[in-house]
């Protein structure tokens, strides 16, 4: 099943389309990482499927049903922006009673659980309005998971926080992720990105430019492999055709006493290398392999 799914989706304010005829498919259940540079028009687009903007055209639809419509506000879960949180209300009852007012009320032992899940139960009695930008932070994120939605949408969930409350917000998403919940996140954090979801969109001038697994998208541009062998001594007599054979295997070759490190354009190249090390009978101690980073990918774009 689709959690989301939008047709031909596009907004302009005034004559500029900054997002423009998006169509996009996330399975339920999937981590989406929603790259962009700024003004790409990632939270244009995050504001259509949350209500908060009207699309100008286009179509979407979440957890199957067609969108705007109230009934699917129980099942989203939308991370606000930190400025909107209600400065006088301790955070317990801020959770409480935005809980309330979504609909799906919970109890004050519920809401102590998910400040602890954010890493704020020491904060639980504390005025929002006190809070620093990290904890703010963390406060909007228990606000998206309070009535345990099954789509949670998550606008830059890590940008400003400490290195360990960074840690505890990826461990948070990853167990959301286990639950079956699925996670539309946008981030500037690119190794944040490539290490935590499941699939990837990049947004550029309001079109998605590609999406796939960071496997489809190193594919798709024809990123190379970095390979470094470390080895036994080669014979002097096999130098120089080994040395050939490397040459036709891949490219920015470069022959070291131990080591070499060649660049190849798939894994089944690495294997081809060890085999024919393997009837030079030189022995392998060791073998790394360098891929492109979604940073290298999104730079490409
Ligand atoms: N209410 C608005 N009225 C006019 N223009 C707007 C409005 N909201 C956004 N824009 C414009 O739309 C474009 C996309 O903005 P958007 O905030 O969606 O980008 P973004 O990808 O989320 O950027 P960032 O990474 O900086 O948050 C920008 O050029 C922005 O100025």
């Amino acid at each position: 099943m689709l959690a989301i799914e939008t047709k031909q989706l596009s907004k302009s304010f005034w004559k500029n389309k900054v997002v423009d005829n998006i169509d996009l498919q996330v399975e339920k259940g999937e981590i989406l990482g929603f790259l962009g540079r700024n003004g790409a028009g990632k939270s244009t687009f995050i504001n259509m499927l949350t209500g908060i903007i009207q699309p100008s055209s286009g179509s979407y639809a979440l957890l199957g049903v067609q969108g705007p419509n109230d009934s699917i506000k129980k099942k989203i879960g939308v991370m606000p922006d930190y400025s909107s949180l209600y400065g006088s209300m301790t955070a317990i009852n801020h959770l409480h009673y935005l809980a309330d007012v979504s609909g799906k009320p919970v109890s004050r032992q519920h809401c102590m659980e998910v400040l602890k899940l954010v890493g704020l139960e020491e904060h639980a009695n504390k005025k929002a309005g006190k809070f620093s930008f990290g904890m703010k932070k963390k406060l909007a994120i228990a606000q998206a998971i309070i009535h345990d939605p099954q789509l949670i949408f998550l606008d830059e969930p890590t940008s400003g926080l400490d290195a360990e409350s960074v840690i505890h917000i990826h461990l948070l998403i990853q167990q959301l992720h286990q639950q079956g919940k699925t996670i539309f996140m946008t981030s500037h954090n690119l190794d944040e990105v490539e290490k935590i979801c499941s699939r990837i969109a990049i947004m550029k001038d309001g079109r998605i430019k590609k999406s796939g697994t960071m496997d489809e998208l190193r594919a798709y541009y024809q990123s190379t492999i970095t390979v470094t062998i470390k080895h036994s001594p080669i014979r002097p007599a096999d130098l120089s055709t080994m040395q050939q054979w490397l040459e036709q295997a891949g490219t920015q070759l470069d022959i070291k006493e131990n080591h070499f490190t060649i660049q190849v354009e798939s894994e089944q190249k690495i294997a081809e290398i060890i085999r024919a090390l393997g009837t030079y009978k030189i022995d392998i101690y060791r073998v790394d392999v360098e891929e492109p980073s979604l940073e290298e990918i999104f730079l490409e774009e």
